[in-house]
């Protein structure tokens, strides 16, 4: 990765996760949070912008960008509010993490939303995309796992998930995280490396998250899980509840994923 990149690794055993507090500014949160909340005026006026509701995830999304079919991004013009204030684009080219992907920046961004209790299953994001993800958080914390698959000897008896891989071969999941992070409002998570390619993420159903401390959370599994970035949270609040313990309430929160597809077919637009 590039130098621009490399300060925002942190401490755990996978290469591939870097983690950006404060990637935009509260102004600019509560800006976005509008037009992400305000979906019939703003992202989803126009029929190319319209929310979906996906079953596995549920959550609503929304593509800007243009819709990915058959690993081919059919190209539209992102919406204004991606390039204008604040240009999030230029600002994830700025970093440099998509540097060696096929645009050299996204151009493909998904908008996610997530009511208190949502999450989304372990899976890959798959081969449509050139192996480098940035995603923004707005409006709330969450904690994002990854996973790794059991290799094919292993029957782990804690391994109640299964899903589909990358080639399509239904696999089983171990069901505790190999790397867990979590994510402030306004932060970025750039995923890339082995973590992309070999590895699932998702985000656990659950209402609130409780810390005993010392970047330790209670997890869904019943065991404690590190919280790998806890030394790098920028919030005061939340990095006092990680380090001395707590619960932290989730709360409304947006997402926008950002990635690259690498083919490409402009749209045939119709007046
Ligand atoms: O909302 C997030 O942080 C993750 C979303 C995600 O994994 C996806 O859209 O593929
Ligand atoms: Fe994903």
């Amino acid at each position: 990765m590039p130098d621009e990149i490399s300060p925002y690794a942190f401490q755990h055993d996978i290469v591939g996760a870097y983690y950006i507090p404060e990637f935009i500014s509260r102004e600019e949160e509560v800006h976005l949070l509008r037009k992400a909340s305000a979906p019939q005026r703003d992202i989803g006026e126009s029929p190319k912008h319209k929310w979906k509701t996906l079953c596995n995830r549920r959550c609503l999304l929304s593509q800007s960008g243009g819709q990915v079919l058959q690993n081919t991004l059919l190209k539209e013009q992102m919406p204004a509010f991606l390039t204008s204030f604040p240009d999030i684009l230029s600002r994830l080219r700025g970093t440099r993490a998509f540097e060696r992907s096929p645009h050299r920046e996204p151009n493909h961004v998904i908008l996610n939303e997530y009511l208190p209790g949502q999450g989304i299953m372990p899976h890959e994001d798959g081969p449509s995309y050139y192996p480098v993800v940035a995603t923004i958080s707005l409006g709330s914390h969450t904690i994002f796992h990854y996973f790794r698959y059991n290799p094919e000897s292993e029957v782990m008896m804690d391994s109640t998930i299964s899903q589909q891989d990358g080639k399509g071969n239904g696999r089983s999941i171990d069901a505790k995280p190999v790397l867990s992070v979590l994510l402030e409002p306004r932060s970025a998570i750039i995923t890339t490396d082995d973590l992309y390619t070999s590895h699932l993420h998702g985000i656990d159903e659950t209402l609130s998250d409780t810390f005993v401390g010392r970047g330790w959370l209670r997890h869904a599994t019943g065991e404690e899980v590190l919280i790998a970035n806890w030394q790098n949270i920028g919030d005061e609040n939340i990095h006092e509840v990680v380090r001395h313990g707590g619960t932290l309430t989730r709360a409304m929160r947006y997402s926008l994923t950002c990635r690259d597809v690498a083919k490409v077919k402009e749209a045939f637009v119709v007046n």
